[in-house]
């Protein structure tokens, strides 16, 4: 049978923009959907504009520490309006740039939302009906909103890159990822950040001494925690002010809500049914190692499946798509020792098993930590502590953890995970020769 495309793609993010573009070079002819904009969540409102928000936050605290090495730096002010503006600006130029390169591959891009219409059909808002060999859905994920009174009060971090002004008073609801990141960038604009967090923990999945230091240090910068806080509803006052009110303990007033709650697969109305395309329980669509989903001839990839939702690891499995199904090279990802950072303030960041992972795998295990003050804090006199953290499995001496928080700790540990993921041993870390002065050299002298 004849089809309009080999291939086409639904959602022009990580995942989306790097498979049309590989099996184009393949040779395929695809054509790529996109309902909002082109680069998707990462790009455009996750971490291209989020990494950028967090340059500019820093530099609240480096502006005080140049006053101890010699600068004279006046009294300085912050405007969001002129932060906000260069980054959307910069949001612009790499989403001509991710447009470009579809268009160069010779993929056709459609502006339009896309919905599946059966195993080899696709049905844009115009009207306009097509039909692929394949359908690679790569939708992404929106984030979860909890169900209160007053949560239509709230934004979600889509909107935070917008807003017309830096809130005095913010209040972001979770403790994962995202709330972690803007409490720190907020807290450095010189909002009052409140994390409401359901739970006792902070960023399940982290090592629990990493999580530790990060809540010990956010703290002592000024950031308040509310734990086991059960939401009761969100009230609006004449003043625009919010209350978020609880089912025990005193309310938090405040000029923002955000909820930082989790996202959740991108699917709704998608007509996956038109096309058998199976969901997992937590609404997932079920894919196979290949990324194939029940349905032969559609694929998923990226956060609207079941597996990491980071950008490295949507691009991966995008390119594995396209070389398997056009490429003929079949292949799968390999998920294993993928590294992670979140970039609070100051960042953390880890690849392989946390301690207790490790005391749950391999039993016996030995762990070497190095806790010290950064050369460039002891200066500008700021009692901030890095903790770096190594778990070895005592039976092999294998590195099988590496976790960090301190400055560019994501940076550090992104060259450290090739030696993790290489499985090399502690001998060959302490057998590397130090490069001084540095943080990073802990990472081959620890004791
Ligand atoms: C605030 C924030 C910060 C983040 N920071 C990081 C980070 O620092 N590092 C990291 O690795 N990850 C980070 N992430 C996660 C990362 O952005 C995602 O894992 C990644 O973008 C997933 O890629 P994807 O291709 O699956 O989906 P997306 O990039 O979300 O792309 C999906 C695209 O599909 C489009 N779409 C959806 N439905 C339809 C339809 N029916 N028709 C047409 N188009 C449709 C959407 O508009 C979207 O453009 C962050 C996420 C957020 C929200
Ligand atoms: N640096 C990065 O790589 C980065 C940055 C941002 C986001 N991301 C990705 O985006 C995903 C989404 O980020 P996120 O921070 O929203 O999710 P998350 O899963 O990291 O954290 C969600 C938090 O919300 C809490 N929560 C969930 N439902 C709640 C409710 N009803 N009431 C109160 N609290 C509730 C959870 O306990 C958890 O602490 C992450 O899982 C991550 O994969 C990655």
């Amino acid at each position: 049978m004849d089809y309009d495309f080999d291939l086409f793609v639904i959602g022009a993010g990580s995942g989306g923009v790097r498979a049309a573009r590989v099996a184009s070079a393949h040779g395929a002819k695809v054509a790529v959907a996109e309902e909002y904009r082109v680069g998707g969540t990462c790009v455009i409102r996750g971490c291209v504009p989020k990494k950028l928000l967090i340059y500019g936050a820093h530099f609240a605290e480096d502006l005080k520490d140049a006053r101890r090495f010699g600068w004279n730096v006046p009294d300085c002010d912050f405007e969001w309006k002129a932060l906000r503006d260069n980054v959307l600006a910069d949001v612009d130029r790499l989403e001509g740039l991710y447009t470009n390169t579809l268009s160069s591959h010779d993929v056709e891009v459609i502006p339009e939302r896309a919905v599946i219409t059966g195993p080899h059909a696709v049905k844009l808002a115009s009207g306009r009906e097509v039909t692929a060999k394949y359908i690679l859905v790569a939708t992404g994920a929106w984030p979860v909103i909890p169900e209160i009174d007053g949560a239509e009060h709230g934004v979600t971090s889509n909107e935070l890159f917008l807003l017309d002004e830096c809130p005095k008073r913010i209040a972001i609801v979770g403790g994962g990822y995202i709330a972690n990141e803007f409490a720190g960038i907020f807290h450095q604009f010189d909002s009052h950040v409140t994390i409401i967090n359901r739970g006792g923990d902070l960023l399940r999945g982290y090592d629990a001494q990493i999580r530790d230091r990060l809540l010990q240090i956010s703290v002592t910068k000024g950031i308040n925690f509310r734990f086991h806080a059960k939401m009761r509803k969100i009230e609006k006052d004449k003043d625009g002010t919010l209350c978020v009110r609880f089912e025990e303990g005193e309310p938090v007033a405040c000029d923002l809500v955000v909820f930082a709650t989790g996202r959740k697969p991108h699917i709704d109305d998608l007509g996956l049914e038109s096309a058998g395309v199976e969901i997992n329980d937590k609404g997932a669509i079920k894919v196979d190692d290949y990324s194939k989903t029940s349905c032969p001839s559609i694929y998923a990839v990226g956060d609207v499946t079941d597996r990491l939702q980071l950008t490295p690891v949507a691009i991966r499995e995008g390119h594995a798509f396209a070389d398997t199904v056009f490429g003929d090279n079949p292949r799968t990802v390999d998920y294993g020792c993928v590294p992670s950072a979140v970039f609070s303030h100051p960042p953390l960041a880890g690849v392989g098993l946390t301690e207790r992972e490790a005391k749950e795998k391999y039993g016996t295990i030995k762990i070497y930590t190095s806790d010290f003050r950064p050369m460039k804090n002891v200066l500008a006199g700021r009692d901030e502590r890095a903790l770096y953290k190594m778990v070895v499995d005592a039976t092999t001496n294998r590195v099988v953890g590496l976790h960090m928080i301190g400055p560019d700790a994501p940076e550090i540990l992104q060259a450290a995970a090739v030696a993790v993921k290489a499985g090399l041993t502690k001998q060959e870390f302490d057998d590397t020769v130090a490069l001084h002065p540095s943080m990073a050299e802990e990472l081959v002298l620890l004791k």
